[in-house]
């Protein structure tokens, strides 16, 4: 019989978020249904948290079901629900490098982020990348990675992901654009089994330019790029008006949407699957989804955080790693 799969690494995220009460329930709800680890400090549980350490991630298999599994991770501060300390940035940091090298050896079957609180980890370590995405591709050797939101309801794909609306049209290159369609367009077969993949590509401008009235970025290059991946085999349509291809009888016609830039995608998917919304890397050498969601301050420890977008991103990884062994 084959070796049980390996578990899944859950990083911590940011402390003074949602993050921890959102692994605990997820924990209970999931049952045995999964194995994870979550990597973080013990000192950040709730009090009368339900926890048991590990030496390594293998242990998880072993821990009962309601008890959540822990691979400690020394935090220099404390967790105060809704105030980051700065102290802790250089840890939450550390632990998603430490999940990467777990997924690389083989200990992790993937890797499974909570969210991180981008200008805390500025203020308090300096971090350098404006997310998980960019931080994680540079970990995984500057791999070409895309940005997925996927659900039962939409997928969406950023071109251009944490870059400020202004630097979008120089940042949105016909390279980037083409990168983008390739590795989605793999994904979709391999990551999520839609053997001929629909792929809408949304305009960058306004009525996806409306023949040139209102921004040429699609008469200039893009019609162009999309018949030449057309033409090789790819179904492709587009550019697409981004404010007409999202209601449901458009979803009906594709099976995922690469946008222009961040909002254009997440606006959408936020919207009809917030709940169930599982952000996943396309492109990197190991498995990694997250929720959707972030921090969310102005919940944290009140124990009314939504734990079906978590569910969600533990059960895509979970699939995903099988799939991945079975070739
Ligand atoms: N993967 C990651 O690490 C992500 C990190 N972030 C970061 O999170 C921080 C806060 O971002 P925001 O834009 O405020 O978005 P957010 O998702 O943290 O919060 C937006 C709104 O949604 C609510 N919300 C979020 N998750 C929820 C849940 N599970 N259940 C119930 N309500 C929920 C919040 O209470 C808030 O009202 C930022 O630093 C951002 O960069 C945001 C998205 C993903
Ligand atoms: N808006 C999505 C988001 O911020 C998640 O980014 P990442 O941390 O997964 O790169």
């Amino acid at each position: 019989m084959a070796a049980p799969l390996a578990p899944i690494a859950l990083t911590c995220g940011e402390p003074a978020g949602i993050g921890t009460e959102l692994a605990i329930r997820a924990r209970a709800l999931l049952g045995a249904e999964l194995p994870f680890a979550w990597i973080g400090d013990p000192r950040h549980l709730p009090p009368g948290t339900r926890w048991q350490a590990l030496d390594s991630m293998a242990e998880a298999h072993d821990v009962p079901p309601h008890t959540l599994p822990v691979l400690p991770h020394e935090f220099l501060g404390d967790a105060v629900a809704g105030q980051p300390d700065p102290r802790n940035a250089a840890g939450v940091i550390s632990v998603i490098e430490r999940a990467v090298r777990l997924a690389e050896s083989g200990a992790a079957s993937a890797v499974c982020t909570l969210p991180i609180h981008k200008k805390a980890l500025k203020d308090g370590a300096g971090f350098a990348y404006p997310g998980h995405t960019e931080f994680l591709a540079a970990l995984g050797g500057d791999a070409d990675v895309v940005m997925c939101l996927a659900s039962d309801t939409l997928k969406v794909v950023p071109a251009t992901i944490h870059i400020a609306l202004s630097e979008v049209p120089q940042a949105l290159t016909p390279e980037l654009l083409e990168t983008t369609i390739r590795i989605t367009h793999a994904a979709m077969i391999r990551d999520f089994g839609i053997a001929s993949p629909r792929i809408a590509v949304a305009g960058l401008n306004p009525h996806a330019g409306e023949g040139g009235a209102m921004g040429r970025e699609e008469l200039s290059w893009m019609n162009a790029l999309i018949a030449r991946l057309r033409a090789e085999g790819l179904e492709l349509k587009g550019p697409l008006p981004a404010d007409t291809m999202f209601h449901a009888r458009a979803r009906a016609g594709y099976d995922v949407a690469v946008c222009a830039y961040h909002d254009q995608a997440l606006i959408p998917i936020k919207t009809l699957a917030f709940d169930e919304g599982v952000n996943v890397t396309l492109g990197l050498p190991f498995i990694r989804t997250s929720p959707d969601h972030g921090t969310a301050f102005d919940i944290a420890g009140k124990g009314i955080a939504e734990p079906g977008s978590l569910i969600a991103a533990l059960r895509m990884a979970w699939k995903m790693a099988g799939a991945a062994r079975r070739g």
